[in-house]
């Protein structure tokens, strides 16, 4: 038996895109593809070999190359697509379906042609209608067509949380569901702190504003950066994903599946918790939600169709 290094390709090499690359190789989880359109040929590459330059230095032993030719990707293990616009102050996710669902559907074709038995992660906006396009351009079970959304917006709302506490970020457990967008779900009854119920930690009103600001957390760092959105949780995202699967961990975390009358819902991309490992989705979890907590996801879902119908034709 000959045992092979992995590769992971990441389609786009914008902000998200080489941030993902970088952590990838830093972390040694395969060999790293950088790809992005002919016309970025040139600082696609240069960023490839600025990575890889750097690894003498810190040690890890990941090649990673810059190109814009599908033939290098050709036999990746996971594809992940941030190809796409992003948003600027004023403007939603939503806004992005047009452009962006053409993008990720001409990428689609070339991973159905060059990366068959690939698992493929979405990232680009709104990510869980681009999810959905994704799945119906390459054909490929569900269980190899994961969104990202519920690993970044429940690191902001953890993220928030340990800082209310003034508690480490490790010790904070909680989980977001449903759409990427401003009506998510964070689950306050399932958050915990080392243990112990957030509810019995912070007051309600103070739950409430950490709630709000996690699921406006894009935009605020939307309107702080002013020319782009956020890159760096995404990638660690990103990459969280990635090593789940790669290394067949088994973690349990949120992420945008397809769902086939889970919570209600039938075809539909939405953000929920599943087990992850090296099949990609293995399976999802229906948690019991109370008629409040159904009622917002509701809510959220309904959002997701509604932008969701702009692709599905
Ligand atoms: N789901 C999530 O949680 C998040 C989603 N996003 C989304 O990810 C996407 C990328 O964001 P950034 O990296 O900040 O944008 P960016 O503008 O820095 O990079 C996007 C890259 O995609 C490339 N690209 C465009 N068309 C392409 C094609 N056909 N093939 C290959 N590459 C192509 C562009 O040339 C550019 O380099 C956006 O849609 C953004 O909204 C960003 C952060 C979080
Ligand atoms: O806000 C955006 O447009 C990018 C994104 O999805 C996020 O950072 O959550």
């Amino acid at each position: 038996m000959t045992i092979k290094r992995r590769k992971i390709t990441v389609v786009g090499a914008g902000f998200t895109g080489a941030t993902t690359a970088l952590m990838l190789a830093q972390k040694e989880l395969g060999d790293v593809v950088l790809l992005d359109i002919p016309q970025l040929e040139n600082p696609t590459k240069g960023k490839a070999l600025d990575m890889f330059e750097a690894s003498p230095v810190q040690g890890f032993d990941s090649k990673i190359i810059g190109t814009s030719n599908y033939e290098e990707a050709a036999g990746s293990d996971i594809v992940i697509i941030t190809a796409g616009i992003a948003r600027k102050p004023g403007m939603s996710r939503d806004d992005l379906v047009n452009t962006n669902a053409g993008i990720v559907k001409s990428v689609c074709e070339n991973i159905v042609r060059y990366c068959p038995d690939s698992i493929v992660i979405i990232l680009s906006n709104p990510v869980d209608a681009m999810t959905y396009a994704a799945f119906q351009s390459l054909g490929f079970p569900k269980n190899r067509v994961i969104g990202q959304s519920g690993v970044l917006d429940t690191a902001r709302y953890c993220a928030f949380i340990a800082e209310e506490l003034n508690v480490s970020v490790e010790d904070v457990r909680g989980f977001v569901l449903g759409g990427h967008g401003d009506d998510m779900v964070p689950l306050v009854r399932y958050s915990s702190v080392g243990g112990i119920p957030i509810e019995t930690l912070i007051p309600a009103e103070r739950i409430e504003s950490i709630v709000q600001r996690t699921r406006v957390g894009g935009g605020e760092i939307v309107n702080l950066l002013g020319n782009g959105s956020a890159y760096y949780a995404p990638a660690a995202s990103l990459v969280q994903m990635t090593e789940a699967i790669l290394k067949d961990k088994k973690r349990i975390i949120p992420v945008i599946a397809y769902l086939e009358g889970e919570y209600g819902y039938d075809d539909l991309f939405l953000g929920v918790p599943a087990l992850l490992g090296g099949d990609g989705i293995e399976k999802i979890f229906e948690l019991e939600l109370t008629a409040e907590e159904k009622a917002a996801l509701d809510k959220s879902a309904e959002s997701v169709r509604h932008v969701t119908k702009v692709v599905n034709v």
